[in-house]
């Protein structure tokens, strides 16, 4: 039997003020980021921008992050300590290597899902009308099980050291934030390693390349990446400030409403994946996103924070009660992710 992705139930109503603020007191910590940032139309600014991390006061830190994720299932990060000199060498190697000839980066082809994926050749929509998405990809995973694939220390020096130190420095971000996500849903912060998601999670990292300069000679709807949620823990995504990333609150509504998701340089745009949606029945929102084809060249770095293959995703006790039972059955993360990972290549 197949694994079942979505709720059968009626989406819970979530109470919650409706528009979540930047935090009030802006202190001294980022003023070139917040600056710039509060420039930005007032609409802009509505989502939360944790930049007091990690912080002393985690329990009002854990307040904020749950109201971003009730209400967008996205926020910003700042001060995330990844040295900013690390994030611009990633950035610089990932344009080395989608710079090489084309033979060259065939000789990575994707293996296991991880290595170079082509143009067109991963369609994140599911749905069949959809063509394959304009961005081209380098996937890596855990740096110890033996599946990743490497260019050559002669094509690209110093290339896969800067990718794997970028990697461990994000994952362990990650790791922090979930501990703070843990106390936003009250319940102890060290919650994701009693359940086993950390045990040997399964983060998986993505250099991700929309060349901009595509022609479309149909006239099929292009994406850089097509409509879909990410299926883990957390994303934290790294941009390099080009725009195209959007957000649609609300899946089921028809016409779909998308917003833009501004950049905001330095920071890591955090979003709630499919697995926290289900352990928090929905209360945490895994939201529908996209990136449009950009005009202009565009990169980015998607780290992708997966429980372990053998953890067990069932609603938290604290997300469910005898008027709100679980939307979900428990199911596998590995389960959940082979049928979703056969729908990212069925083109
Ligand atoms: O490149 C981006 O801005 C977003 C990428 C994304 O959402 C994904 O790969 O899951
Ligand atoms: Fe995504």
């Amino acid at each position: 039997m197949r694994p079942q992705l979505s709720p059968k139930l009626p989406r819970m109503s979530i109470t919650c003020s409706s528009q979540a603020k930047v935090c009030a007191d802006l202190t001294m910590k980022m003023p070139q980021v917040l600056a710039k940032w509060q420039q930005k139309p007032k609409e802009k600014q509505k989502w939360l921008v944790l930049y007091n991390f990690p912080s002393p006061d985690r329990f009002s830190t854990a307040k904020a992050i749950r109201q971003a994720c009730i209400e967008h299932g996205f926020f910003y990060l700042v001060n995330h300590g990844v040295d900013e000199e690390l994030v611009k060498k990633v950035f610089e190697q990932s344009r080395n290597f989608f710079s090489l000839p084309v033979e060259d980066k065939m000789k990575l082809l994707q293996r296991n899902h991880r290595g170079y994926a082509r143009l067109y050749t991963i369609k994140l929509d599911p749905n069949p009308s959809t063509k394959g998405d304009a961005r081209e990809a380098f996937y890596m995973g855990p740096l110890a099980d033996g599946h990743n694939q490497w260019p050559s220390e002669e094509d690209l020096p110093s290339w896969r050291s800067t990718v794997e130190t970028y990697y461990q420095k994000v994952a362990s971000v990650g790791t922090k934030l979930l501990s703070l996500i843990a106390l936003s849903l009250n319940l102890d912060e060290d919650l994701f390693e009693k359940l086993g998601a950390l045990n040997d999670p399964l983060a998986m990292m993505g250099l991700l390349h929309y060349p901009g300069d595509h022609l479309d000679s149909s006239n099929e709807e292009i994406h850089g990446a097509s409509a879909h949620s990410d299926f883990g823990m957390i994303t934290l995504l790294a941009t390099d400030d080009v725009p195209g990333l959007q957000i649609c609150r609300e899946k089921s509504e028809q016409p779909q409403v998308w917003e833009d998701v501004p950049s905001l340089s330095g920071a890591f745009i955090v979003n709630i994946g499919d697995m926290m949606e289900r352990w928090t029945n929905c209360m945490f929102r895994s939201v529908l996103h996209r990136v449009l084809p950009p005009e202009q060249e565009r990169y980015s770095v998607a780290f992708f924070a997966n429980p372990s293959t053998d953890c067990i995703i069932e609603c938290l006790e604290s997300c469910c009660s005898e008027s709100c039972p679980p939307r979900f059955p428990p199911i596998k993360y590995s389960d959940f992710m082979q049928e979703r990972l056969r729908l990212l290549y069925d083109l």
